[in-house]
């Protein structure tokens, strides 16, 4: 049965848009890569826009009203399941440790709905006992609350199951195939699914998918356990102090959170994590320190650069994002799911979706939708194995996906250097290349050969990837790949937001600048671009720049229009070993048979311009090079034979057939 709506992503957010548009009469299907991985399950489940001191109107709007639809949302899923969500009203007590204006708004956003109520040193000590000596006063915020985000996890994911919503966790979407502002499908692990709509509802994961900037805020976490001898529940509201909370529940566990770090997917407890939450912990409530720990964890917040979550329409009419709810997924559980529903069933788009709309983050304005697809003869997301002839040993392969597009071709040109724009014409059709990089500024200063580049390929068929080539500075480049974008759009790549990110302050030898890089892919990266960086074959680099959000990285064999062939390897395989995002070797590539030992290694793709353009027989030249391509990257997906340090006859002697 083909559904309705499918879901990509099976955590809060995900599930609880399953049910609500079950219950409005949706087939419904949930993929989900890892249910035990949704941060859900890490969450410490306040319930807090005004402990949280939330600044943006919109957001605070969202968040109360979010918090209002809990109590009936919860009895709702309760009594669907006869589970307990642990909803508890509590209120959330904010002490702190300066003195301060208790008059000054900004302090606290207090509202007839949201009342927040200043206590002194000696209200506050006497409102909960057992506060740390320097705690001077604090914000009463009795609207506020709490639910067991576990428990919550699991009712949500019962109440789905119960009302028929088809519910597959260990699959794991890995393209999202687009054609013409649609969605046509979705690329999984165990085949391709169909729908009519779709919902990305992927959490810190979402940018593997499309390039949205939401990235990943680790959290540290622990919980201590209430000890028999205390025969109360010492706490009955969640204190939340400065850089630490104290959630205690009612089965008698306190849970103690959370750090808040820029440190990519990296996974564990560390020392320092655990450390700072503990001192910062005793610090406010002191007993604290003699109960028996019961737990460490972490898990990853979806953040975004404005800390708003983005909602509702994206730029496929059928596709509708619910990520990047940051610090307040649990909170905004309810309201998202209602809204989402509604605009995704009845066509009701509340006024305040406006506030998330992902194109916020495109600060250049436009006339015509951002798009992050592409046109209909890539294969977006093509869930189809590509097969690698011939067909009687044929291997698959995924293809070569770069933010959710899929390219059968895997060696990536250029257009510079080439004798005449004919011979590049033909020698880019010899290639089989999809993708060719183009240099903006020297398009824009109709440098020597670029001149009538936009008429000299058919931009129909082949993706641009524009370039930033001749930007020393991170600010240079984060211009020109602004420039580029547009180029793409006059080209009638209205969805391309491709850029390969060169920034090279030194002309002699032409190396990139690893900081002004990262500088400028995190800026890019902000504003919605896939970028694809041009590095030194550096793996820490590498791996910083994949943390950012980076689509790709193009580690350099050697200097560019060098062809010196294969000179970083080691390195090369570290970065290919740690990368999550394709690696492509680009630059210094001078043979087809470096071509094929860089694939060999499992490069992921090739980009090579000076070694076709300046070969004495260019169109030859990149067919050989498509060749290596495919032979190179054959090779890898056999499996090379091990190297041996002695000799091993061809014919051996065991399993002799005998006469
Ligand atoms: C330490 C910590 C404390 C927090 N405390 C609070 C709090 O007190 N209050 C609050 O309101 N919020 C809190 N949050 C935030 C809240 O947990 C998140 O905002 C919320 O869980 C996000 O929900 P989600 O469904 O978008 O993402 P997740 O819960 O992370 O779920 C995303 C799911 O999508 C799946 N997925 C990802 N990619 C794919 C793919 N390609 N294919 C298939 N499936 C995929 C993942 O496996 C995962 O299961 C906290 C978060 C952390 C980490
Ligand atoms: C065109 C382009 O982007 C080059 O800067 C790229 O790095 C390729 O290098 P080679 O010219 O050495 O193949």
């Amino acid at each position: 049965m083909t559904s309705d709506v499918l879901i990509i992503g099976g955590g809060v957010i995900g599930l609880a848009i399953a049910i609500e548009l079950k219950l409005r009469g949706a087939n419904v299907t949930v993929l989900c890569r890892d249910f035990r991985a949704a941060a859900a399950h890490a969450a410490a489940g306040m319930l807090a826009p005004d402990a949280e001191n939330i600044q943006n109107q919109a957001m605070l709007s969202l968040c109360w009203r979010s918090r209002s639809l809990y109590p009936d949302w919860t009895r709702k899923l309760e009594e669907l399941t006869g589970l307990n969500t642990g909803y508890w009203p509590c209120g959330i007590l904010a002490p702190v440790y300066q003195h301060q204006d208790e008059k000054n708004p900004s302090l606290s956003p207090s509202s007839p709905e949201s009342p927040a109520y200043w206590l002194d040193q000696a209200a506050i000590h006497q409102y909960q006992p057992g506060l740390g000596a320097e705690v001077l006063g604090g914000w009463w915020y009795p609207e506020d609350a709490q639910v067991d985000n576990q428990a919550l996890a699991g009712v949500l994911w019962a109440t789905a199951e119960s009302l028929g919503v088809e519910l597959k966790d260990g699959v794991t979407v890995e393209a999202i195939r687009q054609q013409q502002g649609q969605v046509v499908g979705v690329q999984t692990n165990i085949g391709d699914m169909r729908a009519a709509e779709y919902v990305l509802a992927t959490g810190a994961w979402s940018n593997q998918l499309l390039p949205l900037p939401v990235s990943p805020r680790k959290g540290q976490m622990l919980s201590v356990q209430i000890p028999e001898f205390v025969p109360e529940l010492p706490l009955t509201r969640v204190l939340y102090g400065q850089d630490i909370y104290i959630v205690p529940r009612r089965n008698r566990s306190i849970i103690i959170g959370a750090t808040s770090e820029d440190v990519g997917f990296t996974p564990h407890n560390t020392p320092a994590g655990i450390q700072s939450l503990l001192q910062a912990a005793i610090r406010l409530y002191p007993q604290l320190e003699h109960y028996p720990i019961l737990k460490f964890w972490w898990g990853f917040r979806p953040a975004t650069p404005d800390e708003l979550p983005i909602l509702g329409n994206s730029h496929c009419k059928n596709l509708t994002f619910a990520v990047g709810h940051h610090r307040n997924g649990i909170l905004l559980t309810p309201i998202t799911a209602a809204l989402i529903a509604d605009l995704i069933w009845s066509q009701k788009s509340d006024p305040l979706l406006a506030n998330f709309h992902y194109s916020r983050f495109h600060r250049q304005p436009s006339t015509s939708p951002t798009m992050l697809t592409h046109p209909a003869n890539f294969s977006n997301g093509n869930g189809k194995n590509l097969s690698l002839q011939p067909s009687e040993f044929s291997i698959q392969d995924s293809g070569l996906i770069i933010a959710g597009k899929t390219f059968k071709s895997r060696l990536m040109t250029g257009t510079g250097k080439y004798r005449s724009i004919k011979e590049m014409q033909e020698s880019v059709a010899a290639s089989g290349c999809q993708i060719v990089t183009v240099a903006v500024r020297r398009v824009q200063t109709k440098a020597a050969g670029h001149e009538g580049l936009a008429e000299a390929l058919d931009w129909q068929k082949i993706w641009m990837l524009p370039n930033t080539a001749g930007c020393q500075t991170a600010e240079e480049a984060i211009r020109v790949a602004r420039l580029g974008r547009e180029m793409a759009k006059l080209l009638g790549q209205e969805d391309n937001n491709f850029v390969k990110l060169e920034v090279i302050p030194d002309l002699k030898y032409l190396l990139p600048d690893p900081i002004g890089t990262l500088q400028a892919a995190e800026q890019l990266v902000k504003e919605g671009f896939a970028v694809l960086p041009y590095i030194n074959a550096d793996p820490m680099l590498a791996k910083r720049l994949e943390e950012v959000g980076c689509v790709t990285v193009m580690p350099l064999a050697s200097p560019i229009g060098s062809g010196q062939g294969l000179k970083t390897t080691a390195n090369i395989q570290i970065i290919i070993e740690n990368a999550k995002i394709p690696v492509v070797v680009d630059a210094g590539i001078g043979s087809p048979s470096e071509a094929a030992q860089a694939m060999e290694l499992g490069a992921d793709a090739l980009l090579i311009n000076s070694a076709i353009a300046l070969s004495e027989n260019p169109p030859v030249m990149a067919h050989a090079m498509n060749l290596a391509a495919v032979a190179g990257r054959l090779a890898y997906l056999a499996g090379r034979m091990p190297v041996k340090d002695y000799a091993s006859p061809s014919s051996p002697l065991t399993g002799k057939i005998t006469g």
